[in-house]
């Protein structure tokens, strides 16, 4: 897929409960309404059927927001609902036999925390970088936090967007380094907050005001 995609709002979800799912996906549409310019499914802890039932719904809603929607690790899924792309990281499927295994057209993103990560994967096929954690997360237990600077560094030797992730808040969005960053990826700072429309605005407006400084 082209690269002509705003990430500069990158949503990745995390917030179903069985039980709750049309409070999730009003939770999501009303991001989306607060001006999220890319949508990820990450519903680990979901069955695979529930997922494929989730990410159904998820994918109508996010291409009547005109909307990218990528699927996090699972290809299978991402696949059988026909997303527009795939996020995997170190730890899953190589992103040289993802790219083989979605085709050209689709987006492929590949989390990378160091300069040689991110110059393999924009090497194997890689249409953005989701960098980080940049602040510290509750919501990945294995995540592991990298210095701003080797954003700075990432930037000098790939050509891919770059996304940053991790512990993202209106606050500390302003504590990320200029113009090296294309997009934030958030979860809890939208999907935990009470009012998650207005919280997807006020994260991108700080985040647009930063970026073009
Ligand atoms: C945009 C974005 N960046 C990084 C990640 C993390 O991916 P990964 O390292 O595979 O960890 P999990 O999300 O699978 O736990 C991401 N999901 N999205
Ligand atoms: C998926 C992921 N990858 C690195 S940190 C992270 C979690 C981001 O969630 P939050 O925005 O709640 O810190
Ligand atoms: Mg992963």
């Amino acid at each position: 897929m082209s690269n002509n995609i705003d990430y500069s709002l990158y949503l990745v979800t995390e917030a179903y409960r069985e039980g709750y799912r049309s409070e999730y996906l009003k939770k999501v549409r009303q991001a989306l309404q607060g001006g999220v310019n890319v949508l990820q499914f990450r519903e680990k802890n979901a069955s695979s059927l529930r997922q494929f039932e989730l990410a159904k719904a998820l994918k109508d809603m996010s291409q009547s927001f005109h909307v990218p929607f990528i699927i996090n690790d699972r290809v299978d899924i991402a696949l059988a609902v026909n997303a527009d792309g795939v996020h995997v990281g170190q730890e899953d499927l190589p992103a040289e036999d993802v790219r083989r295994l979605i085709g050209p057209d689709k987006l492929l993103g590949v989390s990378a925390a160091t300069v040689e990560e991110a110059v393999k994967a924009e090497r194997d096929g890689a249409d953005y970088l989701g960098v980080g954690s940049v602040f510290q997360t509750g919501s990945k237990g294995d995540a592991t936090l990298i210095e701003m600077d080797e954003i700075a560094r990432i930037r000098q030797e790939v050509t891919i967007p770059i996304v940053a992730i991790g512990g993202i808040n209106a606050e500390n969005v302003k504590r990320l380094p200029e113009r090296h960053a294309d997009g934030i990826a958030v979860i809890s700072a939208i999907l935990s907050a009470a009012d998650p429309k207005g919280a997807a605005e006020q994260l991108k407006e700080q985040f647009l005001s930063k970026k073009h400084k």
